[in-house]
């Protein structure tokens, strides 16, 4: 764990760039510090490898004061990663990423060997070992850096907007990398961003911060977009914060209804009584192993003597695995039905059931009741 304990960093011009930070970094979690442009978020990641020293406070890393360690070895257990990867423009990948392990002493086969495998890591062939890095693209290059970060296996390791020299497709599958690598590793990291989506996206806790260096809120992505502490969270959280919420509740606690579903072969003329001991003019039309043909609706009357498989269909559009999807995807599911109804499946596309946008509504409810008043402010 990383504590920050009343840490104020002033620099020699006055400026305040940190200001009483009070902040419990997890281990093994992605930690994100988010905030506008000069709030501070760069000055407190450096404090916690002494690039930077407090003015007053204190940082500890697992309960040691951060003061008390020699900056060499204080940086041998927290990798760094910034901004345009920061290579070395001379040395090969290969090199860069074996940097620290060098530094450390490694014998040149067991350095190159480890960077090797984090080349394959990081989602690099094995043939850009030897390439410098002008000749990779933004997104290969931050890869690069990240390997490098990575090569002496740290426990801690400091992100410094890593992600933003690059265009948002490239982004978006550094990020989705990062969550995968860091799956497996488990790291402690701090990550700073002045994206709220990046924030949303990767933080296990999220520290807002706001310009004079205070901390305005710190919690879990989930908690931030429920319960923001203060106007300026708010604002700075921006539009679709309900909707966007609505990806940390899990789809499992919807309530499903079985009425609505029918056999293919049910013939047309039962549709009306069948809809109406449903309470709903839709009805969801499976096939013999239940997966989803499409809607059948009654409001405009029933002719003919076939079935509903026979009968032109409603498209069901997408479908949703209650034990696997978010409220948000179900929410979805019901706005593109035609019915309004979200279809929930199984594993196996089986429909399970039916949700309406009211006992997704519902659910909401319940759930934030549920949860109280969790939000910390600090
Ligand atoms: N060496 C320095 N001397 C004086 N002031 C500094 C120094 N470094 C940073 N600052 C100031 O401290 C404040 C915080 O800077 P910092 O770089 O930590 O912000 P940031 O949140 O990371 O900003 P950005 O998102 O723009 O990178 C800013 O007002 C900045 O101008």
């Amino acid at each position: 764990m990383i504590i920050f304990d009343s840490v104020t960093k002033r620099f020699p011009d006055g400026t305040t760039a940190v200001d009483h930070l009070d902040l419990e970094i997890p281990t093994g979690k992605i930690t994100v510090l988010v905030g506008p442009s000069g709030c501070g978020k760069t000055t407190t990641l450096r404090m916690i490898n002494r690039m930077v020293e407090p003015t007053s406070g204190r940082v500890l890393l697992d309960g040691e004061d951060v003061r008390t360690v020699d900056p060499p070895t204080l940086r041998r257990r927290i990798g760094y990663v910034i901004q345009q990867a920061g290579l070395f423009p001379h040395r090969t990948i290969l090199d860069n990423i074996a940097t620290v392990p060098y530094l450390l002493g490694w014998n040149k086969k067991k350095a190159r060997a480890r960077a090797m495998e984090l080349l394959e890591r990081v989602g690099l062939p094995a043939s850009f070992a030897k390439r410098y890095p002008f000749q990779l693209s933004g997104g290969q290059q931050q890869r690069v850096g990240v390997a490098r970060a990575l090569a002496a296996d740290p426990p801690v390791m400091l992100m410094d907007e890593p992600f933003s020299a690059v265009d948002p497709v490239v982004r978006k599958s550094l990020q989705e990398e990062f969550l995968r690598l860091q799956a497996e590793l488990h790291k402690t990291i701090v990550f700073v961003t002045h994206d709220i989506d990046e924030a949303i996206k990767l933080g296990d806790m999220i520290a807002v911060m706001r310009v004079g260096g205070k901390l305005a809120q710190y919690d879990p992505p989930e908690v931030l977009l429920a319960r923001p502490a203060d106007a300026f969270v708010q604002d700075f959280l921006g539009a679709d914060r309900g909707i966007r919420r609505l990806s940390f509740l899990s789809a499992s606690a919807l309530p499903l209804h079985e009425a609505p579903v029918v056999p293919q072969g049910t013939a047309l003329r039962d549709a009306p009584a069948i809809a109406e001991r449903a309470g709903d003019p839709w009805l969801l039309v499976v096939d013999a192993e239940r997966r989803p043909l499409g809607w059948y609706s009654v409001k405009d009357g029933v002719t003919g003597d076939g079935t509903l498989g026979e009968a032109a269909l409603a498209p069901y559009g997408r479908t949703f695995r209650p034990g696997q999807d978010s409220l948000r995807v179900a929410l979805d599911s019901a706005v593109l039905s035609p019915s309004g109804h979200a279809v929930a499946v199984d594993d196996d596309g089986r429909v399970v059931g039916v949700a309406s946008q009211a006992d997704i509504t519902e659910a909401i409810q319940a759930l934030d009741s549920e949860s109280g008043r969790a939000g910390r402010q600090p």
